[in-house]
């Protein structure tokens, strides 16, 4: 079939914490008068890449272009949530002209590409191409890499070579899906991590990919939209670990929201958070906190123990200042030591 008249939509996929928002709020912003609209979906029930996208106030994305994927994982909850909200933006009376799909960081993002093959929406939307976006940094630290030992003790126990490190075989699903890859923050990197990163992805890579390395998502707009890649009817050009299997879920990693109370000082709250994200297992930190006598929302950021925090918008009259922070780690991780060292 033909993929004219069919709207595009790019697949960004990424692990926790890669820059995948930062980047759907660069190509936003630079859509050069493009109709665009964003299904975003995450893993934690807070909806906050929804609610933080939506405090960006960029001209020409309103809130109804930003569709929040309720809690599940995007790869998991095609049947229940994506198609129905994506045939709801299909069905509109000014239907977008691109949609940009945020995937939660566990996502695999084969199966979504393989939902496009659906009868209720094949014949009206294509997927233009999946960005995967790397977090530079983290690659470098190893934490996407085996632990040889532990491998070589496995092999010696039993013969198999089993993934060991659950997050490995994420990060390579999520490549082997990609039509281009987005190595983002070489602002923390050193030239020659970058170098060896570049490496290691390609390592990854089943086929020719280009690989673009940025800061903060600024990646040319022209080089990630209109790929035209219909990587729908590609599929067995992305190899995924999970071919074989029909169901995936996420039982390696677990999710909490905490609620904290409206805080006098951020300075204290971050030292709070940076001992919940030493807590092991710890992978993500992010949500809003009210300061007291600020008028601004508070966001708070960790992507493994690099912390940041900043002001997104001013909270809205009548608008519940609950604050919250959902924490996203490997299954089993310690919630009541998160919980203690967020109370202080
Ligand atoms: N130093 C640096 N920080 C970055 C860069 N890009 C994003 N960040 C920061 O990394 C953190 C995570 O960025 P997000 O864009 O929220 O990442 P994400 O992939 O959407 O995160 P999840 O949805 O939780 O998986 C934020 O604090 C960003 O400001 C970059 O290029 N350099």
């Amino acid at each position: 079939m033909s993929d004219l008249g069919k709207i595009p939509c790019t697949v960004l996929t990424g692990f926790l914490g890669a820059g995948k928002t930062t980047l759907v709020r660069h190509l936003v912003e630079n859509a050069g008068g493009r109709r665009i609209a964003v299904l975003v979906n995450e893993f934690g029930d807070l909806g906050f890449d929804g609610s933080f996208l939506e405090g960006c106030g960029i001209e020409g994305c309103t809130a109804e272009d930003i569709v929040e994927l309720p809690n599940g994982c995007i790869c998991c909850t095609v049947a229940d949530d994506f198609v129905p909200a994506l045939t709801k933006l299909l069905d509109r009376a000014n239907p977008p002209e691109h949609i940009l799909i945020e995937t939660s960081g566990l996502a695999l993002p084969k199966p979504l590409v393989t939902a496009f093959n659906w009868p209720a929406i094949r014949s009206r939307v294509t997927v233009d191409g999946v960005v995967a976006v790397v977090d530079g940094p983290a690659v470098a630290s190893g934490l996407f890499a085996h632990d040889p030992e532990k491998l070589a003790a496995q092999r010696a126990a039993d013969g198999s070579v089993d993934h060991d490190n659950p997050l490995e075989e994420v990060f390579e699903d999520q490549l082997a899906c990609a039509d281009v890859v987005v190595l983002n923050k070489v602002d923390a990197m050193t030239v020659d991590e970058r170098r060896r990163v570049v490496a290691d992805i390609r390592e990854h890579l089943p086929r020719a990919v280009e690989i673009i390395e940025v800061a903060h998502g600024k990646a040319d707009p022209a080089a990630l939209i209109g790929l035209a890649a219909a990587a729908e009817g590609d599929l067995a050009a992305r190899p995924s670990h999970h071919d074989a299997e029909h169901e995936h879920d996420h039982d390696d990693f677990d999710s909490v929201a905490i609620p904290v109370a409206a805080v006098e000082s951020p300075e204290a709250l971050m030292r709070r958070v940076a001992k919940a994200a030493e807590v092991e297992g710890v992978l993500r930190i992010k949500g809003f906190v009210e300061v007291t006598g600020k008028p601004m929302r508070l966001v708070v950021q960790g992507v493994g123990t690099r912390l940041t925090q900043s002001y997104d918008r001013p909270w809205k009259p009548g608008e519940a200042r609950a604050g919250s922070l959902v924490v996203i780690g490997l299954h089993d991780f310690d919630r009541d030591a998160v919980a203690d060292a967020l109370a202080g």
